[in-house]
C-alpha cells in the first residue's frame, strides 16, 4: 500500500505540557484511518502540526514523499491538505453557494471552473436545496457538511476531519458518515478524529491510538477496540476493579 503521509517521530510541548510525544505513524492513500484516544491525547495537536497551525519541536512530517514542515498553512492546503475544524466556522454574511464558491475560486482561479466546482460539490454534498440559504441560519448539522463541502473545493488529496458527529442526534450522524464515505469513494484520504466509536468501527479501515501524546497501537478498529490498553487509557487503570465488582 502507498504512503500518503509519514508522521516521523513528532513531538511538540507548549510550555510544561508534552502535547505531542515522538509520534510516528503512516497513513496509507485512499483509508479511512480513525485517530483516536482519550481526552487530551494530541489528537488535535496532530491534525494542527499537519495542517501547519503549529510547528513541531522535533520531527518531520512526509506528504507525498515531501517533508512539509517548513510550508505555511495555504501552502499545505494547495498541495492537497485539508481539515476542518472541531467547531465549525462558517462564513456568516455568504449563502451556501457563495461559501463554497469562495474556496473554489481561490483554488481553481477561473470563475467558470470555481462555478462548475461549486455546483458540482453541492450536488454531491446533499447541500443544493439549501445552497442559497445564509450560513449564518444553518443547524450545526448542515454547518458540518458545509465545513466538509467547503474542504472539497480545494481538491485535497487527504482531509481530516476534526470530531465531525460532536453535537449530532443519531439520524444526523448516520447522515454524516454517510457523507463521509462518499467523500472517500471519490479517492480521498480521510483521517477520522471521533469519540463516538459505532462510528469509527463503522467507517474506519484502521484506527491509531494516541495516549499522552505517543502512539499506543494502530490496527483494525473492532480488534484495537477491545484491547486491554486501549480500555486502560480510556477508562483508567481501575477499570478492572469496576467490571469485577
Ligand atoms: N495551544 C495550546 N496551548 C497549551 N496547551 C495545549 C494547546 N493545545 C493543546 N494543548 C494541550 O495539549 C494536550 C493535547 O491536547 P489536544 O487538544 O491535542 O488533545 P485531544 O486528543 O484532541 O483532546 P480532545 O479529545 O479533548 O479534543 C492537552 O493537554 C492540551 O491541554
Amino acid at each position: 500500500m502507498e504512503k500518503i503521509l509519514e508522521i516521523r517521530n513528532l513531538d511538540k510541548s507548549f510550555g510544561g505540557v508534552h502535547a505531542i510525544n515522538h509520534l510516528s505513524f503512516d497513513v496509507y492513500k485512499g483509508e479511512i484511518l480513525g485517530l483516536i484516544g482519550p481526552n487530551g491525547s494530541g489528537k488535535s495537536t496532530s491534525v494542527n502540526l499537519i495542517s501547519g497551525v503549529y510547528l513541531p519541536d522535533e520531527g518531520e512530517i512526509i506528504y507525498k514523499g515531501e517533508n512539509i514542515i517548513g510550508k505555511s498553512i495555504p501552502d499545505r492546503a494547495y498541495l492537497g491538505i485539508g481539515r476542518t475544524f472541531q467547531s465549525p466556522r462558517p462564513f456568516e454574511g455568504l449563502t451556501v453557494r457563495d461559501s463554497i464558491y469562495t474556496v473554489a475560486l481561490l483554488h481553481h482561479r477561473k470563475k467558470a471552473d470555481a462555478k462548475t466546482k461549486t455546483e458540482e460539490i453541492l450536488e454531491m454534498s446533499d447541500l443544493m436545496p439549501i445552497a442559497n440559504e445564509l450560513c449564518a441560519k444553518l443547524p450545526i448539522e448542515k454547518r458540518k457538511w458545509l465545513d466538509m463541502a467547503r474542504v472539497l473545493a480545494m481538491d485535497p488529496s487527504i482531509i481530516m476531519l476534526d470530531e465531525c458527529l460532536a453535537g449530532l442526534n443519531p439520524q444526523e450522524m448516520e447522515m454524516s458518515t454517510d457523507f463521509v464515505q462518499k467523500i472517500n469513494q471519490m479517492g480521498i484520504t480521510i483521517i477520522f478524529i471521533e469519540h463516538v466509536m459505532a462510528a469509527v468501527t463503522k467507517i474506519c479501515h484502521r484506527v491509531v491510538v494516541l495516549n499522552e501524546g505517543g502512539l499506543l497501537c494502530d490496527g483494525d478498529p473492532n480488534v484495537v477496540m477491545k484491547m486491554p490498553e486501549v480500555i486502560e487509557a480510556y477508562l483508567g487503570g481501575g477499570y478492572k476493579n469496576a467490571i469485577e465488582n
